[in-house]
């Protein structure tokens, strides 16, 4: 079969080759393919910026807490259970499409995502997706809730404004969902570049439960008492981990046994369990394609943790006026403060507490967070 592609943009080339492969043709071995994904994976040529000013980029602060994979001391072979993707040869490694999107910011749910995403989309160079959806801003779900329902170009058509841009999508419940690495490494491979936020877990949860209150999710309403909430949370998840023969005291040794214990947002308290997630992605993609970022540091140095996105994804950086301007507001703060105000009690926190320990703990000490602490 002799496939013709005609195009004045040598940037179209693999979302052509991709529809090529879609329509039935397995040319994945060829040359022109391993070319194509080469040309995937090189930065997009970037667009000037009104608001770009003369002054040379300087650096806000810089972070302390954020990660790049590669810097962590990751012993694959003892710390990644067998088959898993990052313990095999992945030189040779050929995605199933090379016109995938460049960020994935997987969550996790109610570290600042929305902010984080909205703040990219603001760069010259990136165009996000469904900007107009207030709180599910760049969410997709495709990898997750819609990987078997969707065909790759019905995905695809959500980005179809943004060929010429740098371009990505924000679904919170990627995070902890376990199948999504792989189905992301085999997608897309080192096109995909992993953004994670990690906030405070208890604060994290609560902050969920406000929004379960007032957007009336899963049946919650103003009469859902934060204890009736935790103790049903913890209850189920530490039934699932029984079940599962998951010992929480040993999570560091057999943290795969937590991994797929719940659907996305189904269990409160499973979300927070970061140590297993971020193991599950790092024994799964490549840990250079993996950013793993402090929110309550993004919280206070906003612009540092902004500007690291955009090196990580290659974006040119912007000057301090305009990195000032695209972080000056929050986003989806839950009605601007106005929102249900329900707190968790201090026993509440505490029964929290003595579960995560056992998990904040071992992922600090991965991260190298020294001295950090959360609640
Ligand atoms: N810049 C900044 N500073 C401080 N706090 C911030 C900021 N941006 C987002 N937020 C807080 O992040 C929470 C929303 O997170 P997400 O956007 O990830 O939520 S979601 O999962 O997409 O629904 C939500 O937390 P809570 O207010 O505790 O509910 C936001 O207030």
């Amino acid at each position: 079969v002799l496939v013709i592609l005609k195009t004045s943009n040598p940037q179209n080339i693999p979302r052509a080759l991709s529809n090529v492969v879609e329509a039935g043709c397995d040319c994945r071995g060829s040359r022109v393919f391993a070319e194509a994904q080469e040309l995937a994976a090189a930065p997009r040529p970037t667009v000037n910026y009104s608001q770009v000013a003369s002054e040379t980029p300087r650096r806000a602060n810089k972070t302390k807490y954020s990660r790049l994979g590669t810097q962590l001391q990751l012993d694959y072979a003892k710390m990644c259970p067998r088959g898993s993707l990052m313990l095999g040869q992945r030189s040779q490694f050929v995605p199933n499409h090379l016109d995938c999107p460049s960020l994935f910011i997987v969550g996790a749910r109610k570290a600042g995502t929305s902010s984080l995403y909205m703040y990219v989309s603001r760069h010259p160079s990136f165009k996000g997706i469904l900007l107009d959806r207030g709180p599910k801003v760049g969410e997709t779900y495709y990898f997750s809730s819609h990987w078997k329902s969707w065909k790759w170009s019905q995905y695809m058509k959500l980005f179809e404004h943004t060929s010429h841009y740098t371009t990505g999508e924000s679904s919170v419940g990627y995070l902890t969902s376990c199948n999504v690495p792989e189905r992301l490494w085999r997608s897309c491979g080192k096109q995909a570049k992993i953004v994670i936020l990690l906030r405070d877990p208890i604060k994290r949860l609560e902050s969920n439960y406000r929004m379960r209150i007032r957007l009336q999710l899963r049946g919650y309403s103003n009469n859902t008492k934060a204890s009736t909430m935790v103790n049903l949370e913890l209850e189920r998840f530490i039934n699932a981990a029984l079940k599962n023969g998951a010992d929480i005291q040993s999570v560091e040794h057999s943290w795969e046994k937590f991994r797929c214990l719940f659907n996305p947002s189904s269990n409160m308290v499973f979300e927070g369990l970061y140590y297993v997630h971020i193991m599950n992605w790092l024994c799964n993609f490549p840990p250079e394609n993996i950013l793993i970022l402090n929110s309550e540091e993004f919280f206070h140095n906003t612009r540092g943790v902004f500007e690291e996105v955009i090196e990580f994804l290659g974006l040119p950086p912007l000057d301090r006026n305009t990195t000032a301007f695209i972080t000056s507001t929050s986003y989806n703060t839950g009605r601007g403060g106005q929102g249900p105000r329900q707190q968790l009690s201090e026993m509440d926190r505490k029964k929290l507490r003595v579960l995560y320990k056992h998990t904040n703990q071992p992922l600090l000490n991965l991260l190298d967070w020294e001295g950090f602490v959360w609640s």
